[in-house]
């Protein structure tokens, strides 16, 4: 069987890298000129552990290239996975697909034989059934097109164990034709015992919303209770491990700190109340604007407290921040709270120096204001304060003495409530949490 994957960014890339190691010929269309270059070179644009050799192995081995054209892939492919950008269209608005549009009007008229279009990426509930029908239209007579929804749920970071090993498969609209095509195509992971739901349309777009909405309002729980536990005095990670030991809770995504970030959960759950709204049932998830609210605040928080820590003004004041990413192992900044109050600092006057051993170069090409530093100890040296913002390992295993020699006072603020506390203390520093004692 052969494989198209359309729209090479973050889902795409990983996704052909993923089915060409699962044996398949694979082409990867990619509009965007830097990256298919890149792409074709072997070169993943982005970081993402374990991305890099799967794809150069591919590459190299010819069963993996990459195109800008959509036609091509329409020729070779039995399958095609529609990957591309699903943004935010602007503050308070939903989700633009017109990439996702673009896609099918590009592939479906050069559809010349039987093909299975497999929608991946996140669309607000509606889009399949519409672009179902712009298949059926645009796809020249005899040539017989179906549209499968199957969303996908993997995580940046572990993007290539989600995606050869996914937790569930879920296919909305796939006849008995297309869903024993896709049965081939995941034939590793079904043997593996993952799941397949069968479903609608509607349903499958649905569950990848309702599954960011849960994940989005499960750390905006947890951060509601910190910022009680702080006005107490309680400490929220002991609270979260008791709350994780309850099974209908579970310990994931309890974590509270300085809020989630990243190209998927604050856009998503946007989309979703912005889709409900179109819908006429806002109503019913209205509460996402309050854990958009909540998630916000954490950033602002954050603000505050190093404001206090730095006698009420950050002005002139040298801040190291130890990372940039919305998350660890990823240089994706999209989004990120890190960058967001590191970039706050800086505008209210703050003398700002940021590590991240992977998103240096993304964020400054996002926010070339702010001075980079070489490592963590580059970033520390000098400072009023440090921040511990995004959890990279790295930033665990430093020597709070070593680092203790570098900086101007001993003060640090764990915005993911991760580094060694006593360890700290017990080296002389100042530490804050968020919700922490
Ligand atoms: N990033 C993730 O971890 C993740 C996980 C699950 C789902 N998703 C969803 O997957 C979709 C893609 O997300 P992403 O983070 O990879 O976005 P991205 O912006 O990194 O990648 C999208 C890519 O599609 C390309 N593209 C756009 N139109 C094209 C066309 N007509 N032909 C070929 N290429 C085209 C763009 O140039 C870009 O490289 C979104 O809907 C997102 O919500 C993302
Ligand atoms: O307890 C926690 C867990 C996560 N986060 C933050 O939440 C954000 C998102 O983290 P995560 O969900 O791990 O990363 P993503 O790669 O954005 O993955 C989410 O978004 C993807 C795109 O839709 C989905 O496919 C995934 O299933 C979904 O987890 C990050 O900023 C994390 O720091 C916390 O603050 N506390």
């Amino acid at each position: 069987m052969r494989i198209s994957v359309i729209g090479c960014g973050y889902l795409g890339a990983t996704h052909a890298a993923c089915m060409a190691e699962l044996g398949f010929e694979v082409v990867g269309v990619e509009i965007d000129p830097v990256k298919r270059a890149g792409l074709a070179a072997g070169k993943v644009p982005f970081f993402e552990p374990g991305l890099q050799d799967l794809l150069a192995e591919h590459v190299a081995s010819g069963r993996l290239r990459f195109t800008d054209s959509a036609q091509e892939a329409a020729e070779f492919a039995d399958v095609h996975f529609v990957c591309v950008g699903t943004p935010q269209v602007a503050e308070g608005l939903g989700a633009d697909v017109s990439q996702v549009d673009g896609a099918i009007e590009l592939l479906a008229p050069h559809l010349t034989r039987p093909a299975v279009v497999v929608g991946k990426s996140t669309v607000p509930v509606g889009t399949a059934p519409r672009l179902a029908a712009r298949l059926a239209e645009l796809a020249p007579a005899g040539a017989d097109a179906e549209l499968v929804w199957n969303p996908e749920f993997l995580r940046e970071g572990f993007a290539v164990a989600d995606t050869l090993r996914p937790d569930r498969l879920v296919l909305g609209g796939a006849t008995p034709h297309a869903e024993e095509l896709l049965r081939e195509v995941y034939a590793a992971a079904l043997a593996d015992g993952t799941p397949l739901l069968l479903t609608d349309y509607a349903t499958a777009e649905l569950v990848k919303s309702a599954a960011n909405a849960f994940l989005a309002t499960k750390i905006s729980f947890i951060n509601a209770i910190a910022e009680v536990c702080e006005v107490v005095g309680a400490d929220v990670v002991d609270l979260a491990d008791a709350l994780g030991h309850d099974d209908r809770i579970g310990r994931k995504f309890l974590n509270a700190g300085i809020g989630f970030g990243g190209g998927c959960l604050p856009k998503d759950i946007r989309a979703f109340v912005h889709r409900a709204g179109e819908l006429g049932v806002e109503d019913a998830v209205s509460f996402l604007r309050q854990v958009d609210d909540i998630n916000q605040r954490r950033r602002e928080h954050v603000v505050a407290i190093a404001t206090a820590m730095l006698d009420g003004s950050v002005s002139g004041k040298r801040v190291g921040v130890w990372g940039a990413a919305f998350k660890p192992d990823s240089d994706d900044v999209r989004d990120s709270p890190a960058l967001w109050i590191a970039g706050q600092l800086h505008l209210r006057g703050a003398d700002v120096r940021v590590y991240d051993p992977e998103a240096g170069k993304t964020a400054a090409l996002m926010f070339p204001t702010l001075t980079y530093a070489a490592n963590p100890i580059d970033a520390a040296t000098d400072a009023d304060l440090l921040l511990h913002l995004t959890e990279w390992k790295e930033f665990r295993a430093l020597d709070p003495v070593a680092v203790g020699d570098v900086v101007t006072r001993k003060q640090v603020l764990d915005g993911r409530n991760l580094l060694d506390f006593d360890a700290w203390r017990a080296a002389g520093w100042t530490v804050r949490g968020l919700g922490r004692r």
